[in-house]
């Protein structure tokens, strides 16, 4: 019989002494090459809605299901059992969610997990489902696959050369492909603000004026008012974005170009997911005019946004680290920062002084203040 030494394996099983370390790196390059597999997995519970049906039970015990029990609850007819299961498997196998053997039956029975809450539809404040779809979105798949262009030849983003047009411009041409990019973003907003309101809820005390720099529709800044009712409110953005806006109560729209003045008087300036958009040039050109903006005495500005970090340290590290990418395929010059670039663009734009908080989420709070 062949002994162990071709696969690596000593007789005993145990990986050979002189070839660990090569092994070993096998297994971390294919575990890292391999994580699409996990992607398109969660991609596929979630089109099939499996993390709902497993939700679905009318008594509201959640009690764990077998495959045909699953099966019966999602609306496809022509289901391939055997292809589930081995979905299934594999994304119990991940964590995603929880397989046991159901003693009665012999049955394997699947149950949901903390990762799989994340899954359900109709858990707004805590579901994700949204940010899987426009992850495995085939348009931003393409982008991917334009990565290596783009740093070997500069230029255009992996996106706009893989569909043809500008991230913005696609958006106004593909309805499709827009409303999946609104209800990420808009799902992305609901869970960092939740850890934002819990997180930072003695950082709004002393603010009696708000205003949020870019923000959208403003459901973020009508967040913070509702539950610091004490604030004026005022949602800042684009002419055009905030005609379109919900009325708020306690929140005033206003129109203008964050590039040339913020035109409302604040003691805090809220800024969300607008600096990581911008090259270093055009953000110190925000920051100067937040910084007009804001009261001498008391101003601040919030900033929440990605720290990047060198190592991972804590849950959201990986997150951040992969989000610097993703602007990379997305934007010509949008980045995430670290510690040191973020101190130097805030320097620059006039904020001598900065913390950081950390709250359980990928992004961080910034907070700086004027000079
Ligand atoms: C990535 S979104 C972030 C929205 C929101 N802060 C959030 O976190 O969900 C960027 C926002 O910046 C706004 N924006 C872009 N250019 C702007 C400008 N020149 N002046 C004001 N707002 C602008 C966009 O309309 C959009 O609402």
């Amino acid at each position: 019989m062949t002994q162990g030494t071709d696969i690596g394996r000593d007789t005993t099983g145990r990986v050979a002494n002189g070839e660990e370390a090569t092994v070993q790196g096998q297994a971390e390059i294919l575990q890292i090459l391999d994580n699409f597999v996990e992607s398109m997995a969660l991609k596929c519970v979630v089109e099939l809605g499996v993390a709902d049906a497993l939700n679905s039970d009318p008594h509201g015990h959640n009690s764990p299901m077998s495959l045909s029990q699953i099966a019966a609850r999602i609306p496809f007819p022509n289901l391939d059992m055997d292809r589930l299961s081995r979905v299934m498997r594999f994304l119990s196998y991940r964590k995603v969610f929880n397989a046991t053997v159901d003693k009665e039956s012999g049955e394997t029975v699947f149950g949901l997990t903390n990762a799989s809450k994340w899954l359900l539809t109709d858990n707004k404040s805590e579901s994700l489902v949204p940010a899987v779809l426009l992850a495995t979105h085939p348009c931003a798949m393409a982008a991917w696959n334009c990565l290596s262009t783009s740093v070997a030849e500069g230029g255009a983003c992996g996106f706009s050369r893989a569909n043809g047009l500008t991230l913005y411009d696609f958006q106004s041409k593909n309805h499709e492909y827009k409303r999946v990019f609104g209800e990420a973003m808009a799902c992305n907003s609901r869970v960092v603000m939740k850890a934002v309101l819990e997180h930072y809820k003695d950082g709004f005390n002393d603010v009696g004026t708000i205003v949020d720099v870019g923000g959208g529709s403003g459901a973020a800044v009508a967040e913070i008012v509702e539950e610091h009712p004490h604030i004026k409110g005022y949602n800042f953005d684009l002419p055009d974005v905030v005609a379109g806006a919900p009325k708020y109560p306690n929140i005033t729209h206003v129109g203008g170009d964050m590039f040339a003045t913020v035109p409302i008087n604040a003691d805090a300036i809220f800024l969300k997911w607008i600096l990581h958009n911008w090259s270093d040039e055009k953000c110190v050109q925000i920051l100067k005019n937040c910084r007009k903006a804001l009261a001498e005495e008391k101003g601040k500005l919030i900033i929440v946004e990605a720290v990047v970090r060198p190592k991972s340290e804590s849950l959201f590290d990986l997150e951040a680290q992969r989000y610097d990418l993703k602007m990379l395929v997305i934007s010509p010059s949008g980045k995430e920062r670290n510690e040191e670039e973020w101190k130097k663009l805030l320097e620059l734009g006039g904020f001598s002084r900065h913390t950081i908080i950390e709250i359980p989420s990928f992004l961080s709070i910034i907070e700086a203040f004027p000079s």
